[in-house]
C-alpha cells in the first residue's frame, strides 16, 4: 500500500537581483516519488540538493515566499492544511536536521510521548531508550546534558515514540560517531519493517544503502534516478544514470575511481552531466532530459536503458 505519494513536486523562490529584473530559483524541480507501508526510502544529495525542503513541502513546513507545484497525497489523499493537522505528530512523524527542536526545559523522558499511560508508558519508553544504545538514566537528562549524536538519538526515539504510519527523518546521523549512525538507521530500518513507511535523508550513499529498500539520488533539486537499493553493486552496472554510477565508483571499496574529466564546456540548458558524459548527444546539451520510467526505477537521462 503507498502511504506517501509526491507527484511532479517543485519549489521555487524568488530571486531578486539588481535593477528591475525578478527571476525564479526552482530548488525542486520535478520530483515525484513513493513511499510504501513497511518500506524505507533514502533521499541522497550533496549540501543544498533540495533534500531538507523536499521533507520540508511534505510536512506544510516549507518558508511563506516558497512556490509549490505538484501533488502530496498520503493514503490516497490530498496532504492538505486540513489533513496535516490532523496527522502531525500522531500518523506523520518528523525528524527534523536541527537538534534544537527538542524543548530545552523538558526532559527527555518527558519529551517522549507515547500511546499508553502509567507504567506501561514507563516501560515503553525505557525500552525505547534501550534500543537506541541510550540507556535508561537519559529518561531524566536534559537536552543541554546530551552529546550531539545523543541528541539526534533522542529526536529519533522522539519520533518512534508515537508508534507512526509515516516518519520522515532529515539527516539522521550526523554529530554521531559510526556505531552510532548504524544504530540509528538499523533503527529506521526496525520501523520501517515494523510497518511504518519510512522517508529518510543523508549525504552518505553508504548510509542510505544500509536501511533503505529504495535510493532517490538528487543533484540541485533533481531527482536524477531512483534506484533499487540493490541496484548498488559491482561496477554500477544496474544503476541508470552516469552521474549515479560514477558517484557509486567513487567510493573507496569499489577503487576510488574519480569523476571522469570534464570533456567539454558546460552548457547552460542542457543536462548538467553532459561535459562529462562519454554518451553525450547533440539533445543532451539543448535541454535537461525529463524524468523517465527505466526498468522500475526513474531516471532523467536520454540514454538510460
Ligand atoms: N527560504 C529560502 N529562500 C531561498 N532559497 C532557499 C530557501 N530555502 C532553501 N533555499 C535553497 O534551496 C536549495 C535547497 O535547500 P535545502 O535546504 O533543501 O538543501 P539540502 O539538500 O537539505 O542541504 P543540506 O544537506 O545542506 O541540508 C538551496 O540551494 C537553498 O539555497
Ligand atoms: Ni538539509
Amino acid at each position: 500500500m503507498v502511504v506517501l505519494e509526491i507527484e511532479h513536486l517543485s519549489i521555487s523562490f524568488r530571486r531578486y537581483t539588481a535593477g528591475l529584473r525578478q527571476g525564479w530559483t526552482k530548488a525542486v524541480d520535478d520530483i515525484s516519488l513513493q513511499v510504501k507501508q513497511g518500506e524505507a526510502v533514502a533521499i541522497i544529495g550533496a549540501s543544498g540538493s533540495g533534500k531538507s525542503l523536499l521533507a520540508h513541502a511534505v510536512m506544510g513546513l516549507l518558508p511563506r515566499n516558497a512556490t509549490t507545484s505538484g501533488t502530496i497525497r498520503y493514503n490516497g489523499k490530498p496532504l492538505d492544511e486540513g489533513a496535516l493537522r490532523q496527522l502531525r505528530g500522531r500518523d506523520l512523524l518528523f525528524v527534523p536536521q536541527s537538534v534544537t527542536f527538542l524543548d530545552p526545559l523538558l526532559t527527555v523522558g518527558s519529551q517522549l510521548s507515547t500511546r499508553s499511560s502509567g507504567q506501561e508508558a514507563h516501560a515503553k519508553r525505557r525500552g525505547l531508550l534501550r534500543r537506541l544504545g541510550l540507556g535508561e538514566k537519559a529518561e531524566s537528562l536534559y537536552p543541554f546534558q546530551l552529546s550531539g549524536g545523543m541528541a539526534r538519538k533522542v529526536l529519533l526515539a522522539t519520533a518512534s515514540s508515537a508508534e507512526a504510519k509515516l516518519i520522515i527523518a532529515d539527516e539522521p546521523t550526523p554529530g554521531m560517531g559510526a556505531d552510532d549512525a548504524r544504530e540509528s538507521l538499523q533503527h529506521l530500518r526496525e520501523l520501517a519493517d515494523a510497518g511504518a513507511a519510512v522517508l529518510f535523508i543523508t549525504h552518505d550513499i553508504e548510509a542510505a544503502l544500509q536501511a533503505a529498500d529504495r535510493v532517490v539520488m538528487l543533484y540541485e533539486g533533481m531527482a536524477v534516478e531512483t534506484a533499487q537499493a540493490s541496484d548498488f553493486r559491482g561496477d554500477g552496472e544496474l544503476l541508470r544514470h552516469p552521474y549515479s554510477r560514477a558517484l557509486w565508483r567513487a567510493l573507496p571499496q569499489n577503487g576510488f575511481h574519480p569523476l571522469p574529466e570534464r570533456r567539454t564546456a558546460a552548457s547552460e540548458y542542457g543536462c548538467f552531466f553532459a561535459s562529462w558524459c562519454h554518451e553525450a548527444s547533440a539533445r543532451c546539451v539543448s535541454g535537461m532530459p525529463s524524468p523517465r520510467i527505466v526498468r522500475g526505477g526513474i531516471a532523467r537521462c536520454h540514454h538510460a536503458t
